[in-house]
């Protein structure tokens, strides 16, 4: 099995500001008080992903989820360590990131798909495919500015999943989507799964990390705190306590869909 992810030592850290004007900034730093403090939301994170696995990553929130999967996508880069990734990658960090908001849901179809590296020529031929997915009707024509989150979800999804990736990663985007569209995305998903696409899947709900994934990744404070199989991995969350609660009040492709 080749590898596709290779994170080594990676470490990603931010600054939280404390004030919000310079008056402010300078009245503290008077007053001998701290105006800023920086933290590792990535620290030290190793690990490799060879072809062909599903990967859920998985932690409390704030743990450093989506920064590590913006790392992998090289949205960020870390500030020490090394993040290296082989083929091509799509998915979806965030709802609606990269869409050009006046822009209507089809001219965003067509520049999404080119900034996920595909061609006219296959955006072309998978076109008729993604409206069919996005199943957004005439609101494909509107402006994106007056899309609900869910709608943008359901164009950025409906685009990444129709690239002809070797990596797809996906986030929150799932969160929003209503019912039959999750169903559709499950079944989607374990078609590339098992087509062989490397998987790495941000998720709270067990139900959906069983069905996706043959591996779990747990952050811990930034850090990584388990890496192996699925069942051992949700029982280091303590998530099998209350299976049913944390399978429900997530992206809901673990319930009975
Ligand atoms: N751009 C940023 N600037 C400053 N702090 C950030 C930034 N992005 C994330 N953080 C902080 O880094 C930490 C990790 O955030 P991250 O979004 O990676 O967590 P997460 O595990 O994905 O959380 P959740 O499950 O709530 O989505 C949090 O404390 C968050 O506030």
């Amino acid at each position: 099995m080749s590898t596709v992810i290779s994170v080594e030592h990676a470490t990603k850290s931010f600054t939280m500001h404390y004030h919000r004007s310079l008056k402010q900034i300078a009245l503290a730093k008077a007053r001998g008080r701290q105006t800023s403090d920086t933290f590792n939301a990535v620290e030290d994170v190793s690990f490799t992903v060879g072809q062909g696995e599903s990967v859920g990553l998985m932690g409390l929130n704030g743990s450093g989820k989506s920064t590590l999967l913006k790392l992998i996508s090289g949205v960020m880069q870390p500030d020490s360590g090394s993040v290296l990734t082989r083929g091509r990658i799509a998915g979806l960090i965030a709802t609606g990131a990269g869409f050009d908001l006046q822009l209507s849901g089809r001219d965003n179809l067509w520049l999404n798909a080119a900034i996920l590296g595909m061609s006219r020529a296959e955006t072309a031929r998978k076109l008729d495919e993604i409206v069919e997915f996005a199943d957004l009707g005439k609101f494909l024509d509107t402006p994106v500015t007056y899309y609900s989150s869910g709608m943008k979800a359901r164009l950025g999804f409906a685009v990444a999943i129709h690239v002809d990736a070797d990596i797809f990663i996906a986030d929150e985007a799932l969160a929003v989507g209503d019912r039959p569209f999750k169903r559709k995305c499950k079944q989607k998903m374990e078609e590339i799964v098992a087509q062989g696409t490397t998987m790495f899947y941000v998720s709270h709900a067990p139900g959906s990390v069983r069905k996706l994934c043959n591996r779990v990744l747990v952050l811990e404070q930034g850090r990584l705190g388990f890496d192996g199989g699925v069942e051992e991995g949700i029982h280091y969350l303590h998530y099998d306590d209350d299976d049913e609660d944390t399978q429900t009040a997530d992206d809901g492709l673990g319930v009975d869909i």
